[in-house]
């Protein structure tokens, strides 16, 4: 299947405030390669539990945003963390376990312009997506049946957040 994502450069009004509100949070340590942190409904993250807590309105301000993209709400939000480009995330597919059937993934980035790479079950294909500040990216169920994403080491790059959006079956 070919990769079909959408990307929207620019889709918050103001990505600078967002930045300035995540450098104010509190992050979780517990993983190597980057600090996360979660809101909302939780979803169940490479093995980790997340306790229930409510999405902050600057945080919801963003799942409003990512919304009218998608067509449809958002009810978690996965913050990532990466203080430089040492930072990383390794090569998954998002699972649809807790997720709606059918409901999108959103990646909402802010701070340096990291890339993320998709890469074809059959290892055949590469696609590089470099997610700029204040940009959206969505991503279908489907997307994540045939690719993996990951977001490589990149040299002598700052701070970046990536905030995932998921919509809960339940
Ligand atoms: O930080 C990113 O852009 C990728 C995040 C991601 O793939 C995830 O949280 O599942
Ligand atoms: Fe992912």
């Amino acid at each position: 299947m070919d990769l079909y994502v959408r990307y929207v450069p620019g889709a918050l009004s103001d990505p600078d405030a967002v930045f300035g509100f995540l450098r104010t949070l509190e992050w979780d340590e517990g993983m190597r390669a980057r600090q996360t942190a979660s809101f909302g409904t939780p979803y169940d993250y490479s093995g980790r539990h997340h306790d229930p807590r409510p999405m902050p309105p600057e945080l919801a301000a963003v799942a409003g945003t990512a919304s009218v993209h998608a067509g449809h709400g958002f009810d978690n939000c996965l913050a990532n963390r990466y203080e430089t480009g040492a930072n990383t995330m390794g090569f998954h597919r998002d699972s649809y376990a807790g997720p709606a059937p059918g409901s999108a993934v959103a990646i909402v980035s802010l701070g340096a312009t990291r890339t993320l790479v998709f890469r074809g079950l059959d290892r055949q294909r590469r696609v590089e997506m470099p997610l700029a500040h204040g940009s959206l990216l969505l991503m279908t169920e489907e997307t994540q049946r045939h690719w993996s994403h990951a977001v490589p080491r990149a040299d002598g790059v700052g701070l970046r957040f990536s905030l995932t959006f998921r919509l809960s079956a339940s």
